[in-house]
Protein backbone atom coordinates (compact mmCIF):
# COMPACT_ATOMS: atom_id res chain seq x y z
CA UNK A 1 0.00 0.00 0.00
CA UNK A 2 3.35 2.37 0.84
CA UNK A 3 4.18 2.43 -3.16
CA UNK A 4 1.55 4.18 -5.62
CA UNK A 5 3.77 2.42 -8.03
CA UNK A 6 2.42 -1.19 -7.23
CA UNK A 7 -0.10 -2.82 -9.00
CA UNK A 8 -3.98 -2.41 -7.92
CA UNK A 9 -2.77 0.17 -5.60
CA UNK A 10 -5.50 2.14 -7.08
CA UNK A 11 -7.87 -0.49 -7.32
CA UNK A 12 -7.42 -1.53 -3.41
CA UNK A 13 -7.70 2.04 -2.32
CA UNK A 14 -11.38 2.47 -4.01
CA UNK A 15 -12.08 -0.88 -3.09
CA UNK A 16 -11.46 0.03 0.98
CA UNK A 17 -13.52 3.11 0.57
CA UNK A 18 -16.02 2.08 -1.26
CA UNK A 19 -16.68 -1.21 1.33
CA UNK A 20 -16.21 1.67 4.02
CA UNK A 21 -19.17 3.53 2.90
CA UNK A 22 -21.31 0.41 2.42
CA UNK A 23 -20.26 -0.68 6.15
CA UNK A 24 -22.16 2.92 7.15
CA UNK A 25 -25.41 2.21 4.77
CA UNK A 26 -25.30 -1.93 6.74
CA UNK A 27 -25.45 -0.01 10.07
CA UNK A 28 -28.03 2.21 9.55
CA UNK A 29 -30.04 -0.32 8.08
CA UNK A 30 -29.56 -2.77 10.96
CA UNK A 31 -29.96 -0.78 13.40
CA UNK A 32 -33.92 0.32 11.78
CA UNK A 33 -34.37 -3.57 11.72
CA UNK A 34 -34.61 -2.83 15.83
CA UNK A 35 -37.90 -1.75 15.41
CA UNK A 36 -40.57 -4.11 14.91
CA UNK A 37 -42.87 -1.99 12.36
CA UNK A 38 -39.46 -2.23 9.89
CA UNK A 39 -40.02 -6.01 8.34
CA UNK A 40 -40.43 -4.74 5.15
CA UNK A 41 -37.20 -3.99 4.65
CA UNK A 42 -36.71 -7.46 4.23
CA UNK A 43 -38.34 -9.77 1.45
CA UNK A 44 -37.95 -13.25 -0.06
CA UNK A 45 -36.38 -13.79 -2.92
CA UNK A 46 -37.81 -16.42 -5.95
CA UNK A 47 -35.55 -18.64 -3.93
CA UNK A 48 -36.91 -18.25 -0.61
CA UNK A 49 -33.61 -16.71 0.94
CA UNK A 50 -33.67 -13.40 2.77
CA UNK A 51 -33.11 -10.14 0.88
CA UNK A 52 -32.63 -7.03 2.71
CA UNK A 53 -32.83 -3.00 1.71
CA UNK A 54 -29.15 -3.44 2.64
CA UNK A 55 -28.24 -5.63 0.26
CA UNK A 56 -29.48 -4.07 -2.78
CA UNK A 57 -28.35 -0.86 -1.20
CA UNK A 58 -24.55 -2.09 -1.02
CA UNK A 59 -24.87 -3.84 -4.74
CA UNK A 60 -26.12 -0.46 -5.69
CA UNK A 61 -23.33 1.91 -4.23
CA UNK A 62 -20.62 -0.39 -5.20
CA UNK A 63 -21.74 -0.88 -8.85
CA UNK A 64 -22.13 2.76 -9.16
CA UNK A 65 -18.72 4.03 -7.22
CA UNK A 66 -16.25 1.29 -9.05
CA UNK A 67 -18.11 2.31 -12.57
CA UNK A 68 -17.32 6.10 -11.92
CA UNK A 69 -13.62 4.74 -10.93
CA UNK A 70 -13.05 2.17 -13.70
CA UNK A 71 -14.15 2.51 -17.21
CA UNK A 72 -17.86 3.45 -16.80
CA UNK A 73 -20.41 0.14 -18.15
CA UNK A 74 -17.04 -2.04 -19.34
CA UNK A 75 -16.70 -2.76 -15.83
CA UNK A 76 -16.98 -6.62 -15.09
CA UNK A 77 -18.86 -7.02 -11.82
CA UNK A 78 -20.21 -9.98 -10.27
CA UNK A 79 -22.16 -9.88 -7.30
CA UNK A 80 -25.44 -11.97 -5.58
CA UNK A 81 -28.12 -9.93 -6.11
CA UNK A 82 -30.32 -9.14 -9.30
CA UNK A 83 -33.44 -7.02 -9.62
CA UNK A 84 -35.94 -9.38 -10.16
CA UNK A 85 -37.75 -9.27 -6.39
CA UNK A 86 -36.94 -5.69 -6.43
CA UNK A 87 -38.48 -4.35 -9.83
CA UNK A 88 -41.87 -6.26 -9.08
CA UNK A 89 -45.05 -3.92 -8.84
CA UNK A 90 -45.17 -4.55 -5.04
CA UNK A 91 -41.96 -4.49 -3.90
CA UNK A 92 -42.58 -0.44 -5.02
CA UNK A 93 -41.80 0.69 -1.05
CA UNK A 94 -38.86 -1.46 -0.99
CA UNK A 95 -37.24 0.73 -3.93
CA UNK A 96 -38.13 3.55 -2.18
CA UNK A 97 -36.11 2.75 0.79
CA UNK A 98 -33.28 1.57 -1.53
CA UNK A 99 -33.46 4.78 -3.39
CA UNK A 100 -32.50 6.57 -0.29
CA UNK A 101 -30.45 4.67 1.28
CA UNK A 102 -28.01 4.22 -1.63
CA UNK A 103 -28.23 8.40 -2.18
CA UNK A 104 -27.67 8.89 1.72
CA UNK A 105 -24.88 6.87 1.29
CA UNK A 106 -23.26 8.01 -2.07
CA UNK A 107 -24.17 11.89 -0.58
CA UNK A 108 -21.08 10.78 2.28
CA UNK A 109 -18.42 9.76 -0.43
CA UNK A 110 -16.54 12.64 0.27
CA UNK A 111 -16.29 11.45 4.07
CA UNK A 112 -14.39 8.18 2.51
CA UNK A 113 -12.34 10.22 0.15
CA UNK A 114 -14.06 9.16 -2.80
CA UNK A 115 -16.57 12.04 -4.79
CA UNK A 116 -20.24 10.52 -5.25
CA UNK A 117 -22.97 11.97 -7.77
CA UNK A 118 -23.44 15.35 -8.48
CA UNK A 119 -27.24 14.97 -8.21
CA UNK A 120 -29.07 12.11 -6.44
CA UNK A 121 -30.04 9.23 -7.93
CA UNK A 122 -33.33 8.02 -9.46
CA UNK A 123 -34.94 4.51 -9.53
CA UNK A 124 -34.53 3.23 -12.49
CA UNK A 125 -30.54 4.66 -11.96
CA UNK A 126 -30.47 3.00 -9.07
CA UNK A 127 -32.05 -0.39 -10.62
CA UNK A 128 -29.17 0.08 -13.61
CA UNK A 129 -26.75 0.04 -10.83
CA UNK A 130 -27.67 -3.27 -9.48
CA UNK A 131 -27.79 -4.89 -13.29
CA UNK A 132 -24.94 -4.19 -14.26
CA UNK A 133 -23.59 -6.89 -11.93
CA UNK A 134 -24.33 -9.48 -13.91
CA UNK A 135 -21.04 -10.48 -15.34
CA UNK A 136 -20.64 -14.45 -14.79
CA UNK A 137 -16.33 -13.45 -14.19
CA UNK A 138 -14.26 -16.02 -15.63
CA UNK A 139 -10.88 -16.98 -16.48
CA UNK A 140 -9.85 -14.55 -18.30
CA UNK A 141 -9.54 -9.92 -17.96
CA UNK A 142 -10.31 -8.49 -14.63
CA UNK A 143 -13.87 -9.47 -12.51
CA UNK A 144 -14.93 -7.54 -9.38
CA UNK A 145 -16.91 -10.12 -7.17
CA UNK A 146 -19.29 -8.79 -4.71
CA UNK A 147 -21.11 -10.01 -1.83
CA UNK A 148 -23.39 -6.94 -0.69
CA UNK A 149 -24.24 -8.64 2.49
CA UNK A 150 -22.95 -12.22 3.62
CA UNK A 151 -24.27 -13.89 5.93
CA UNK A 152 -27.80 -11.97 5.43
CA UNK A 153 -29.69 -14.43 8.14
CA UNK A 154 -26.75 -12.65 10.74
CA UNK A 155 -27.83 -9.33 9.60
CA UNK A 156 -31.08 -9.92 10.01
CA UNK A 157 -30.66 -11.74 13.28
CA UNK A 158 -28.57 -8.57 14.49
CA UNK A 159 -25.44 -10.24 14.45
CA UNK A 160 -22.22 -10.90 12.64
CA UNK A 161 -22.30 -10.42 8.56
CA UNK A 162 -19.89 -8.78 5.98
CA UNK A 163 -19.19 -7.00 3.18
CA UNK A 164 -17.18 -8.76 0.54
CA UNK A 165 -15.24 -6.97 -2.13
CA UNK A 166 -12.60 -9.02 -4.09
CA UNK A 167 -11.27 -8.53 -7.43
CA UNK A 168 -10.05 -11.45 -9.26
CA UNK A 169 -7.60 -10.97 -12.82
CA UNK A 170 -6.91 -13.75 -15.01
CA UNK A 171 -8.46 -15.72 -12.72
CA UNK A 172 -6.60 -14.83 -9.40
CA UNK A 173 -7.55 -13.65 -6.68
CA UNK A 174 -5.49 -10.16 -6.55
CA UNK A 175 -7.29 -8.10 -4.06
CA UNK A 176 -9.58 -8.46 -1.28
CA UNK A 177 -11.49 -6.58 1.02
CA UNK A 178 -13.80 -7.63 4.12
CA UNK A 179 -16.05 -5.18 5.66
CA UNK A 180 -17.15 -7.00 8.94
CA UNK A 181 -19.67 -3.95 11.14
CA UNK A 182 -20.21 -5.77 14.23
CA UNK A 183 -16.55 -6.91 14.25
CA UNK A 184 -14.45 -4.88 17.03
CA UNK A 185 -11.16 -4.31 16.34
CA UNK A 186 -9.85 -5.10 19.99
CA UNK A 187 -7.84 -8.82 19.96
CA UNK A 188 -10.37 -11.77 20.94
CA UNK A 189 -13.44 -9.47 20.58
CA UNK A 190 -15.13 -12.33 18.47
CA UNK A 191 -14.92 -14.67 21.07
CA UNK A 192 -16.40 -12.40 23.27
CA UNK A 193 -18.91 -11.29 20.92
CA UNK A 194 -20.43 -14.59 20.29
CA UNK A 195 -20.57 -15.68 24.43
CA UNK A 196 -22.54 -12.34 24.97
CA UNK A 197 -26.15 -12.66 23.57
CA UNK A 198 -25.49 -9.77 20.60
CA UNK A 199 -28.86 -8.31 21.43
CA UNK A 200 -29.25 -5.35 19.19
CA UNK A 201 -30.13 -2.80 21.53
CA UNK A 202 -26.82 -3.62 23.14
CA UNK A 203 -24.64 -2.87 19.51
CA UNK A 204 -24.73 0.94 19.68
CA UNK A 205 -22.84 0.50 22.78
CA UNK A 206 -20.14 -1.05 21.45
CA UNK A 207 -17.25 0.00 19.65
CA UNK A 208 -17.53 -2.37 16.41
CA UNK A 209 -16.43 -2.29 13.18
CA UNK A 210 -13.18 -3.04 10.76
CA UNK A 211 -12.71 -3.19 7.26
CA UNK A 212 -9.77 -5.96 6.22
CA UNK A 213 -7.93 -5.95 3.24
CA UNK A 214 -5.27 -7.17 0.96
CA UNK A 215 -3.04 -7.55 -2.38
CA UNK A 216 -2.49 -10.59 -3.78
CA UNK A 217 1.34 -11.25 -3.04
CA UNK A 218 2.15 -8.31 -1.01
CA UNK A 219 2.44 -11.17 2.30
CA UNK A 220 0.42 -8.79 4.03
CA UNK A 221 -3.14 -7.65 5.19
CA UNK A 222 -4.65 -4.75 7.02
CA UNK A 223 -7.13 -3.72 9.54
CA UNK A 224 -8.99 -0.44 9.99
CA UNK A 225 -11.38 0.46 12.10
CA UNK A 226 -14.84 2.00 11.14
CA UNK A 227 -15.56 5.60 11.40
CA UNK A 228 -18.30 6.72 13.22
CA UNK A 229 -20.22 10.57 13.11
CA UNK A 230 -18.72 13.42 11.26
CA UNK A 231 -14.83 11.70 11.42
CA UNK A 232 -13.11 11.47 8.08
CA UNK A 233 -11.59 8.46 6.73
CA UNK A 234 -7.93 8.88 7.21
CA UNK A 235 -5.78 6.03 6.28
CA UNK A 236 -2.44 5.96 7.19
CA UNK A 237 -3.09 6.40 10.72
CA UNK A 238 -5.66 4.01 11.04
CA UNK A 239 -4.57 1.11 9.15
CA UNK A 240 -2.66 -2.55 11.17
CA UNK A 241 -1.48 -5.25 9.90
CA UNK A 242 -3.23 -8.08 10.93
CA UNK A 243 -1.35 -12.12 11.40
CA UNK A 244 -3.05 -15.38 11.49
CA UNK A 245 -1.88 -17.25 14.92
CA UNK A 246 0.97 -19.07 15.80
CA UNK A 247 -0.48 -21.93 17.64
CA UNK A 248 -0.22 -25.55 15.65
CA UNK A 249 -1.36 -27.86 18.71
CA UNK A 250 -4.75 -28.89 17.75
CA UNK A 251 -4.98 -28.99 21.78
CA UNK A 252 -5.25 -25.37 21.97
CA UNK A 253 -6.52 -24.56 18.03
CA UNK A 254 -10.42 -22.85 17.86
CA UNK A 255 -12.54 -23.96 14.91
CA UNK A 256 -15.22 -22.14 13.39
CA UNK A 257 -17.78 -23.31 11.33
CA UNK A 258 -21.41 -21.66 10.04
CA UNK A 259 -24.12 -21.12 11.96
CA UNK A 260 -26.63 -23.08 10.44
CA UNK A 261 -26.57 -26.92 9.98
CA UNK A 262 -28.15 -26.73 6.43
CA UNK A 263 -24.87 -24.69 5.39
CA UNK A 264 -22.31 -27.46 7.01
CA UNK A 265 -22.55 -30.89 8.37
CA UNK A 266 -21.69 -29.98 11.64
CA UNK A 267 -21.46 -33.45 12.97
CA UNK A 268 -19.01 -34.30 10.14
CA UNK A 269 -16.53 -31.63 11.49
CA UNK A 270 -16.99 -32.36 14.74
CA UNK A 271 -15.69 -35.91 14.07
CA UNK A 272 -13.18 -34.32 12.42
CA UNK A 273 -12.10 -32.17 15.50
CA UNK A 274 -12.41 -35.58 17.60
CA UNK A 275 -9.81 -37.06 15.03
CA UNK A 276 -7.10 -34.37 15.07
CA UNK A 277 -7.59 -33.70 19.06
CA UNK A 278 -9.13 -30.14 19.09
CA UNK A 279 -10.80 -29.92 22.05
CA UNK A 280 -12.39 -26.24 22.37
CA UNK A 281 -16.33 -25.96 21.31
CA UNK A 282 -16.71 -24.74 17.67
CA UNK A 283 -16.80 -21.08 17.14
CA UNK A 284 -19.96 -20.89 15.41
CA UNK A 285 -20.14 -17.20 13.42
CA UNK A 286 -22.14 -16.30 10.25
CA UNK A 287 -20.61 -15.20 7.39
CA UNK A 288 -16.90 -14.53 5.88
CA UNK A 289 -16.27 -12.87 9.72
CA UNK A 290 -14.92 -16.71 10.01
CA UNK A 291 -12.18 -15.94 7.46
CA UNK A 292 -11.90 -12.68 8.90
CA UNK A 293 -11.19 -14.57 12.75
CA UNK A 294 -8.50 -16.45 11.17
CA UNK A 295 -7.04 -13.92 9.46
CA UNK A 296 -6.51 -11.38 12.68
CA UNK A 297 -5.74 -14.88 14.76
CA UNK A 298 -8.60 -15.20 16.55
CA UNK A 299 -9.21 -19.16 15.29
CA UNK A 300 -7.05 -21.11 13.73
CA UNK A 301 -9.34 -23.73 11.49
CA UNK A 302 -12.34 -23.04 9.79
CA UNK A 303 -14.07 -25.97 7.95
CA UNK A 304 -17.62 -26.15 5.89
CA UNK A 305 -18.80 -28.86 4.54
CA UNK A 306 -22.01 -27.92 2.63
CA UNK A 307 -24.33 -30.97 1.72
CA UNK A 308 -23.41 -32.40 -1.60
CA UNK A 309 -24.95 -31.04 -4.38
CA UNK A 310 -24.12 -27.51 -3.46
CA UNK A 311 -22.62 -25.01 -5.45
CA UNK A 312 -20.02 -22.76 -3.34
CA UNK A 313 -19.69 -19.44 -5.01
CA UNK A 314 -17.14 -17.16 -5.67
CA UNK A 315 -18.38 -14.13 -3.74
CA UNK A 316 -18.71 -16.16 -0.62
CA UNK A 317 -14.85 -16.98 -0.80
CA UNK A 318 -12.91 -14.74 -2.82
CA UNK A 319 -12.38 -11.73 -0.66
CA UNK A 320 -11.95 -14.30 2.41
CA UNK A 321 -9.73 -16.33 0.88
CA UNK A 322 -6.97 -14.08 0.13
CA UNK A 323 -7.10 -12.24 3.35
CA UNK A 324 -6.29 -15.41 4.68
CA UNK A 325 -3.66 -16.35 2.67
CA UNK A 326 -1.61 -13.20 2.81
CA UNK A 327 -1.62 -12.70 6.76
CA UNK A 328 -0.22 -16.29 6.79
CA UNK A 329 -2.75 -18.96 6.25
CA UNK A 330 -3.72 -21.56 3.79
CA UNK A 331 -7.00 -22.54 1.62
CA UNK A 332 -8.01 -25.25 -0.11
CA UNK A 333 -10.80 -27.37 -0.57
CA UNK A 334 -10.75 -30.63 1.39
CA UNK A 335 -9.03 -32.83 -0.72
CA UNK A 336 -6.01 -30.50 -0.36
CA UNK A 337 -6.43 -28.38 -3.90
CA UNK A 338 -6.57 -24.85 -4.06
CA UNK A 339 -9.60 -23.23 -4.86
CA UNK A 340 -10.00 -22.41 -8.50
CA UNK A 341 -12.01 -18.88 -8.64
CA UNK A 342 -10.97 -18.69 -12.97
CA UNK A 343 -14.54 -21.11 -13.50
CA UNK A 344 -17.32 -18.45 -13.20
CA UNK A 345 -19.44 -17.62 -10.85
CA UNK A 346 -19.28 -21.41 -8.79
CA UNK A 347 -16.00 -23.02 -7.48
CA UNK A 348 -16.19 -25.77 -10.02
CA UNK A 349 -14.47 -28.93 -9.17
CA UNK A 350 -14.69 -28.30 -5.46
CA UNK A 351 -13.47 -31.48 -3.40
CA UNK A 352 -16.18 -32.07 -0.45
CA UNK A 353 -15.55 -28.81 1.42
CA UNK A 354 -13.24 -25.75 2.55
CA UNK A 355 -10.74 -25.83 5.08
CA UNK A 356 -8.94 -22.84 6.18
CA UNK A 357 -5.98 -22.99 8.37
CA UNK A 358 -3.75 -20.77 10.13
CA UNK A 359 -0.42 -22.85 9.20
CA UNK A 360 0.53 -25.78 6.93
CA UNK A 361 0.54 -28.11 10.31
CA UNK A 362 -3.21 -28.22 11.08
CA UNK A 363 -4.18 -27.94 7.77
CA UNK A 364 -2.65 -31.41 6.69
CA UNK A 365 -3.85 -32.91 9.93
CA UNK A 366 -7.85 -31.87 8.86
CA UNK A 367 -6.90 -32.82 5.29
CA UNK A 368 -5.87 -36.24 6.59
CA UNK A 369 -8.45 -36.54 9.15
CA UNK A 370 -11.13 -35.63 6.11
CA UNK A 371 -9.65 -38.76 4.01
CA UNK A 372 -9.50 -40.72 6.74
CA UNK A 373 -13.56 -40.05 7.48
CA UNK A 374 -14.85 -39.10 4.34
CA UNK A 375 -15.81 -42.98 3.56
CA UNK A 376 -17.15 -43.86 6.72
CA UNK A 377 -19.78 -40.30 6.35
CA UNK A 378 -22.68 -40.18 4.56
CA UNK A 379 -22.08 -36.82 2.91
N1 LIG B 1 -27.36 -25.12 1.45
C1 LIG B 1 -26.28 -24.36 1.54
N2 LIG B 1 -25.10 -24.92 1.84
C2 LIG B 1 -24.01 -24.18 1.96
N3 LIG B 1 -23.97 -22.83 1.83
C3 LIG B 1 -25.12 -22.23 1.53
C4 LIG B 1 -26.32 -22.94 1.38
N4 LIG B 1 -27.30 -22.06 1.10
C5 LIG B 1 -26.73 -20.85 1.06
N5 LIG B 1 -25.41 -20.96 1.31
C6 LIG B 1 -24.41 -19.89 1.29
O1 LIG B 1 -23.78 -19.80 2.52
C7 LIG B 1 -23.60 -18.42 2.84
C8 LIG B 1 -23.56 -18.29 4.32
O2 LIG B 1 -22.54 -19.15 4.74
P1 LIG B 1 -22.04 -19.12 6.17
O3 LIG B 1 -20.79 -19.89 6.27
O4 LIG B 1 -21.93 -17.71 6.63
O5 LIG B 1 -23.20 -19.88 6.96
S1 LIG B 1 -24.03 -19.42 8.21
O6 LIG B 1 -24.87 -18.30 7.81
O7 LIG B 1 -23.08 -19.12 9.29
O8 LIG B 1 -24.83 -20.60 8.55
C9 LIG B 1 -24.74 -17.73 2.22
O9 LIG B 1 -24.35 -16.41 1.90
P2 LIG B 1 -25.43 -15.21 1.98
O10 LIG B 1 -26.53 -15.60 1.05
O11 LIG B 1 -24.63 -14.04 1.48
O12 LIG B 1 -25.85 -15.07 3.40
C10 LIG B 1 -25.02 -18.54 0.98
O13 LIG B 1 -24.39 -18.06 -0.17
MG1 LIG C 1 -22.87 -14.84 0.90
Amino acid sequence: MENDNDEYTKELNVAVRVVHMACSLCQKVQKQLLFPNNSNQIKSKDDDSLVTVADWGVQATVSWMLSEAFGGQNISIVAEEDVQTLSKPESSSQLGMVVNAVNECLAEAPKFGLKGPNDALGASQVLEAINRCDSTGGPVGRHWVLDPVDGTLGFVRGDQYAIALAMIDDGEVAIGVLGCPNYPVKDDSLIKYSQQCPFMSEMSSREEGCVMYTKKGSGKAWMQPLIHGDKRLEWQNSARTIHVSSIDDPALATFCEPVEKNNSNHSFAAGIANTVGLRKKPLRVYSMVKYAAIARGEAEIYMKFARSGYKEKIWDHAAGVLLVQEAGGVVSDAGGTPLDFSRGIYLEGLDRGIVACSGFKLHEKIIGAVYASWESSNL
